[in-house]
């Protein structure tokens, strides 16, 4: 498998329709991404990034393309291949956090392990060592309520992580959250990604983001329209 992308998107469309209205969100959108590598995408509100993130983890199909993800064709899973695809190899970070209200931090990490049958002591150990991983050791038992908006996106984080999928994709992880939190967040990202080898796609408005990432793809009104490599922070402006 060496040389191949962990994930490769060619030619996606995706249009949505409301009443007498079409809306062409991707038109023809095609990239690859390195296994081991972390990609930012931007782009302006509404340009279509949340539908590509969407289409990537299966979440929704395109109208036209395709998309593979780890040599898997995810465009001709049916219903049961998607949820094995969510629940093996593709995981997503939302800007909503999405935790389970009435489970602890260790709770809602555990329970991907819980839906992939893990054994209870490995399953322990792995939360243990995921809550060690996002800073959270000494908060296992609190509820999302308990925690504060940077440490529920960190349980969110480590959640994803829990059954070590080939993919991650975050969809303005670090949105709801104040700019020193949010780029606690944005780093701790970027470390899990070199620490647990997975792949990362991460939609952002924030130039932190893009200057931690190895890619930036820009998307324009579905489609991509400029690419440039990660850039050290100190040469983003405001970054700091
Ligand atoms: N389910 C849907 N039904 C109709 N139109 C939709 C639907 N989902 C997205 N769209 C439209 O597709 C386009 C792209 O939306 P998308 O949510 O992907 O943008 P975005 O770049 O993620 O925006 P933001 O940064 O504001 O989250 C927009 O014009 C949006 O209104």
């Amino acid at each position: 498998m060496s040389g191949e992308p962990l994930l490769r998107v060619r030619d996606v469309h995706r249009r949505f329709r409301t009443g007498p209205t079409v809306v062409h969100a991707l038109r023809g959108v095609s990239f690859d991404v390195a296994a081991g590598s972390m990609v930012a995408l931007v782009g302006r509100s509404g340009s279509g990034k949340t539908t590509l993130l969407n289409t990537v983890g299966g979440l929704d199909r395109p109208d036209a393309g395709t998309v593979h993800v780890d040599g898997t064709d995810v465009t001709a899973l049916d219903e049961d291949g998607l949820s094995r695809l969510r629940r093996e190899k593709v995981s997503y970070v939302f800007q909503s956090f999405g935790l389970i209200p009435v489970l602890s931090a260790a709770e809602n990490v555990a329970a991907p392990l819980r839906l992939a049958r893990v054994a209870p002591a490995e399953r322990d150990r792995r939360v243990e060592l995921l809550l060690d991983l996002v800073g959270l050791a000494d908060h296992a038992r609190q509820r999302p309520a308990e925690l504060s908006g940077g440490q529920q996106q960190r349980v969110a984080i480590a959640r994803a992580l829990a059954a070590s999928p080939r993919l991650l994709v975050a969809d303005e992880p670090t949105g709801q959250l104040d700019a020193e939190t949010g780029l606690s967040v944005m780093a701790l990202l970027r470390g899990v990604v070199e620490s647990e080898g997975v792949t990362a796609l991460v939609s952002t408005h924030d130039p932190v983001m893009m200057a931690l990432a190895d890619r930036v793809i820009r998307i324009d009104d579905g489609q991509l329209s400029d690419e440039t490599p990660g850039q050290p922070p100190e040469s983003v402006p405001d970054a700091r």
